[in-house]
Parts: structure tokens; sequence; C-alpha cells
């Protein structure tokens, strides 16, 4: 079944738009990148899937049902928000302790969430003491006390260093092996290639893509192909006869475009001509996003 399901959804605050007649789906057992520019309306989106913000128009389902309409919400979705929102005066086990018992959630789930997340050795310490990585670690562990099938985290990896970044991105990953539906937002495309397996990209409040990770690696490819060979100049006059258009590179590579690198190394078969590379390049990830969102970002740097 659909974890979530978002139609048509749209919200105005006063005579602006900031999610436009979105929709999209978000499917179990991977992890869907929520990506865009800041302002692009992530947060609303996300506020609307858990009824924090009400929908101007349009309907946003979890499993079938509006997020006011489950009877235990904690058991069937779980979001974190924002790791800061932990009593800094309380320790790791009774903030866990307090959440699971205001939601009558068992106990024993609170030993289970510590483990999951690595914190059972800091379970008796002051959460206001943690660094943001062991903040973040605690508000995912409280995101899993209900053992939901839907997770959602807003920007989780915000602020975090190398090694937080890459402990929640395998922890993700792992969510969603599981066949958790794991919804995930980012500003950065670079955060999502590693984690994310599906992307919806949105700008101003609407949707601009809606794509495997793979499908948008291929996207990004600008159709070049790189090539070096010990003598570029009577290669460059072949390929030119093929049919192919060719400037030079650095080092005197040539880039080399209307052909397909197959279809290069065939001609340099042909004519014998030795190559020492060739490589179909693609733009990365982060200039495709750009490329991409580039009409839709709310402010432009002015250079
Ligand atoms: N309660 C509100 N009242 C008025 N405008 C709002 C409100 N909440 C958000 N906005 C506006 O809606 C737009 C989208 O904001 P939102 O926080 O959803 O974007 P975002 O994609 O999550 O970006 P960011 O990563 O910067 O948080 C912004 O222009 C913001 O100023």
């Amino acid at each position: 079944m659909t974890a979530i399901e978002v139609q048509g959804l749209t919200k105005r605050y006063g005579p602006e738009t900031v999610v436009d007649d979105l929709s999209f789906t978000v499917e179990p057992g991977r992890v869907t990148g929520f990506l865009g520019p800041n302002g692009a309306g992530k947060s609303t989106t996300i506020k609307m899937i858990l009824g924090l913000a009400a929908p101007t128009r349009g309907s946003v389902t979890i499993g079938g049902r509006r997020y006011d309409e489950l009877p235990a919400p904690m058991t069937e979705v779980g979001a974190l928000l924002d790791a800061g929102a932990v009593h800094g005066s309380r320790k790791a086990y009774d903030h866990l302790l307090a959440l699971a018992v205001s939601n009558g959630l068992p106990r024993h789930r609170v030993d289970e969430v510590l483990t999951r997340t690595g914190l059972e050795k800091v379970a008796g310490k002051l959460a206001g003491g943690f660094s943001l990585g062991m903040r973040q670690r605690l508000g995912i562990a409280g995101t899993l006390l209900g053992d939901p099938r839907v997770l959602i985290f807003d920007e989780p990896v915000n602020g975090l260093d190398a090694e937080g970044i890459r402990w929640v991105r395998d922890f993700m990953r792992s969510l969603a092996r599981e066949g958790r539906a794991v919804l995930v937002s980012s500003h950065l495309m670079s955060e999502m290639a590693q984690t994310a397996d599906h992307l919806v990209v949105i700008g101003q409040g609407r949707l601009i893509a809606d794509t495997g990770i793979s499908e948008f690696m291929r996207a990004g490819g600008d159709g070049t192909v790189l090539v070096r060979t010990p003598d570029p100049g009577s290669f460059t006059r072949q390929l030119a006869a093929a049919g192919a258009t060719v400037r030079e590179g650095l080092e005197s590579a040539l880039v080399v475009s209307g052909m397909t690198s197959e279809e290069i190394g065939k001609l340099a078969a042909y004519q014998g001509v030795a190559l020492s590379e060739l490589t179909p390049q693609r733009a990365s990830l982060e200039e495709t996003f750009m490329e991409l969102t580039k009409d839709s970002v709310e402010y432009q740097g002015v250079v």
C-alpha cells in the first residue's frame, strides 16, 4: 500500500502560494528524497502531511487515512522536524519514556530504540549536554518508539559532521531495507545522492521532478564524450567526417558530441586509432539539480 499519498496539495499564506498543486507518493521500502532550494515549500508540505498545517486545497493521506484520523499516530508514522526540540534538563531515557507513556506505548520500547540508535550508554545523561549528532540520534530514537511503517525527517543532516552524516544516511537506508517508507527532506542534492532511491524535487511549491535516482543521474548526462588519443588532430577529422562535433578540452582531450562512446570506440577500432581514454561525461547531480531548480530559487545571488 502507498505509504504517503499527496494529491493536489496547495497551501496559501495570504496572497502567497507556498505549495502549489503538489502530487506525489512515498512508497514503502525505499528512501524518498524530498528536495528543493530553501523556501521551496518542503517544511510546509511536511507539516501538512502531519496535520500541523491545514491544506488550502488537496489532500494527503498516510496509509489511506488523514493524519488526524489515525487512532495511534506514533505507531503509523514517526517524524523528526527539529532535533533541538528536547528538554535539555531531561535525561535521554526520561525524554523517551515521557514520549512513550504519553502515547500509550510500552516502556520496553524505550530500551529498544536506545539500543537501535546506539544511545544505551548515554541513556542516563542529560540531553542538554548532547552534541548535535547525539541529539539527532535521540530525535530519531523518538520517531521509532511506535515502530511505525512510515518515517519523515526534515533536513536531518543539517549541521552534522561527516561521521554524523554517515550515521544518519546508513540509518535511513536500514529503515528502508526493513520495508518502511522513509521521506527525507534536504536542500542539498549531494546528500540525497548517497541516501535516496527516489527523488521528489520541488521549486516554489511546484513539482519539478518525481524520478528514480538512477534516472535522475542519467538525465544529468550532457551527452558529450571525453576522448584522448596520441594523435588528436587526425582523429578529430575522422570524427567530424562521421558526423560528430568536436571541441578541444583540457590537455588536448577531445570533447565529442553527436556520437555515443560506443560509436566512437568502433570508429577508432575501424581506423586503427589508439585511444587512451573514452569517457561519457555527466553533469554532477548538484549541477543537474541546480539546472532544474534555477528558475525557482527564491532569491538569486547577485554577483
Ligand atoms: N506560517 C507561515 N506564514 C507565512 N508564510 C510562511 C509560513 N510558513 C512558511 N511560509 C513561507 O512559505 C515558503 C516556503 O517555506 P518552507 O519552510 O515550507 O520552505 P522549505 O522548502 O522548507 O525551505 P527551508 O529549507 O528554507 O525551510 C517560504 O517563503 C516561507 O517564508
